[in-house]
């Protein structure tokens, strides 16, 4: 009803809850239409995006109520709006289920070396790292706020960057590459795989690939020895670009062959992550994943089911101001409307 009014009257009677996500309406709308998904119009407002994982879970696991997808369907409905007061906020003194320790609580422990490896990458400073974990999921951890906020718009242009070929996207199959039509990215990209790159149709990684962007192995070897996880060699990153109003199904990351730990980092909007079990039959836990958050799963959190039933700034509003600067209004309106995740992975031990 609402997308039938056009025209000059519906910029002006348009209301304000609107107004503020206007751009990013516009961007799924067109996203969707490109995909050959109904558009909003079509199909109104519980319309869905169909992800990468949307086959790995089926209602029923075995025979077994799969209460993971219960809680999934909880918070992806839109209409009504969920309540999200159940959802873990990574601070200790509004939640029971969590605990807390600095990373680094000597002084002696924070090198100047390693001090200046976490500033170019944009990380916070040492002294500051704090660590939240979970009593029932040994082996999550999360690091909330770890990238410092204004590095957001450097990491989305890098994560812009990765899209472009030889790197396989969800774009490559139907010949099409962000480099030929840069549109694509704001409006099509779904995924980028980097280094030791996934394969979504026989769920493997080839033996080796080219090696992942420095940055990322750095990161992902500095965050595993700061958790004292021992050393990574990161050769794989997946990342996922969400739409306003998209989700990833649960599954469970399995084919990578080596233990070492999945190292997530969050960027633009906020999420919903929900920590499941090993089978879907237990219910997830559901936690805050903000920009800037990085998420580490562990032992035996690495094979446990996982998925993000909604973002978004209508879930709740991060917001990211432009420094004026032309090409830097795309950035900020991109993260003011979507998510980008980067997991860094070591598939071979
Ligand atoms: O977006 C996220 O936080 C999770 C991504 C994920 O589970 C994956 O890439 O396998
Ligand atoms: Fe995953």
């Amino acid at each position: 009803m609402l997308l039938s009014i056009s025209g000059s009257l519906w910029k002006h009677t348009k209301p304000n809850w609107i107004k503020g996500n206007w751009n990013c309406f516009r961007s799924i709308n067109a996203f969707m239409m490109r995909e050959g998904v109904e558009s909003l119009e079509q199909k109104g407002a519980e319309s869905e995006i169909r992800d990468q994982y949307a086959e790995d879970s089926s209602d029923s696991d075995g025979g077994v109520v799969n209460e993971f997808k219960a809680v999934f369907k909880k918070y992806k409905k839109r209409r009504p709006p969920p309540d999200f007061s159940g959802v873990i906020v990574s601070d200790v003194r509004t939640s029971s289920i969590l605990e807390s320790r600095l990373i680094f609580p000597e002084p002696s422990d924070i090198t100047t070396e390693k001090e200046e490896l976490a500033n170019r990458l944009g990380l916070i400073s040492l002294s500051e790292w704090r660590v939240y974990s979970f009593p029932t999921r040994p082996g999550l951890y999360l690091i909330p706020g770890l990238l410092k906020k204004e590095q957001a718009k450097i990491w989305l242009k890098r994560a812009f960057g990765y899209a472009n070929p030889p790197n396989i996207t969800n774009l490559t199959i139907r010949g099409k590459d962000v480099k030929t039509d840069p549109s694509l990215l704001t409006k099509a990209l779904r995924w980028t795989t980097l280094g030791v790159e996934y394969d979504w149709n026989t769920k493997q990684y080839p033996p080796n690939g080219r090696p992942v962007p420095e940055e990322l192995y750095q990161l992902g070897n500095l965050i595993s020895n700061s958790l004292k996880l021992g050393d990574m060699r990161p050769d794989a990153t997946i990342l996922n670009y969400y739409p306003p109003k998209s989700a990833l199904s649960p599954h469970v990351d399995k084919s990578e062959r080596s233990n070492a730990p999945l190292i997530s980092m969050s960027l633009g909007q906020s999420a919903v992550y929900l920590s499941g079990a090993l089978t879907l039959s237990e219910p997830p836990i559901p936690l805050w994943l903000r920009n800037g958050d990085f998420l580490v799963m562990h032992g035996e959190q690495r094979l446990v089911y996982h998925a993000i039933p909604c973002i978004g700034p209508k879930i709740e509003k991060q917001n990211f101001e432009t420094n004026g600067v032309e090409e830097d209004s795309m950035i900020v309106d991109y993260l003011n409307c979507s998510r980008i995740n980067f997991t860094i992975r070591q598939v071979n031990p």
